[in-house]
């Protein structure tokens, strides 16, 4: 059964973690693109923020008044310096208690227009799609990547506690819907 906050038509691909799903809250929204071509998956290494010192596609908040996806082109312009058309692959329910839900619209690429450029946010680097460094990555994203290479909408939940700057998981259940994967603009 897929927890609270998913919808519930979703078939399970992997869950892990004890106890129970944290309360609800108030939901803020977030995008993350990843850009896939030749083989190679591009991600950022995050220097500040959430998630510093880690790799992540490229995101932040959906500012008041901004569509999703222009949110998301508009983060992949900032802190990657390249354009792309964007296709919606999944969504990933970030719980931490006490913090408002975060709701990431999560999209792909196969191509992209512009020049690769580091930010003051993130430093982008290409990897192997056989060599993704996910020990150095959101512990979740390890589960949920392989089903936006392999085109496969998906949902997903992670619960973690905060301990100080660090995250520690505690509970996630990921899932593939029906639907395939839509053009979203
Ligand atoms: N892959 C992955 N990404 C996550 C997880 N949790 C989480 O917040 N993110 C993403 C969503 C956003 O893309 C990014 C956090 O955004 P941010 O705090 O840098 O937002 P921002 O760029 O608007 O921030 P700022 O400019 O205001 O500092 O991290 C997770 O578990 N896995």
């Amino acid at each position: 059964m897929p927890p609270p906050g998913l919808p519930n038509n979703l078939k399970e691909v992997h869950s892990s973690g004890s106890g129970d799903w944290f309360p609800e809250a108030e939901i803020r929204y977030y995008t993350n693109v990843f850009v896939v071509q030749d083989g190679k998956l591009l991600l950022g290494y995050k220097k500040r923020g959430l998630g510093i010192h880690r790799y992540n596609g490229f995101g932040g908040k959906v500012e008041a008044e901004e569509s999703t996806l222009d949110a998301a082109l508009r983060e992949l312009k900032e802190e990657a310096g390249i354009t792309a058309p964007l296709v919606h692959a999944g969504t990933l329910l970030f719980v931490v208690p006490g913090e408002k839900w975060a709701h990431i619209d999560i999209f792909r690429a196969d191509k992209y227009t512009g020049t690769i450029t580091e930010s003051d946010e993130m430093r982008p680097e290409w990897f192997p799609t056989t060599d993704i460094p996910f020990d150095n990555m959101w512990e979740s994203d390890r589960y949920w990547l392989p089903l936006l290479l392999s085109k496969q909408h998906f949902s997903a939940r992670a619960d973690f506690n905060r301990e100080g700057e660090k995250h520690i998981p505690m509970k996630w259940w990921i899932g593939t819907a029906s639907k395939a994967v839509s053009q979203s603009n």
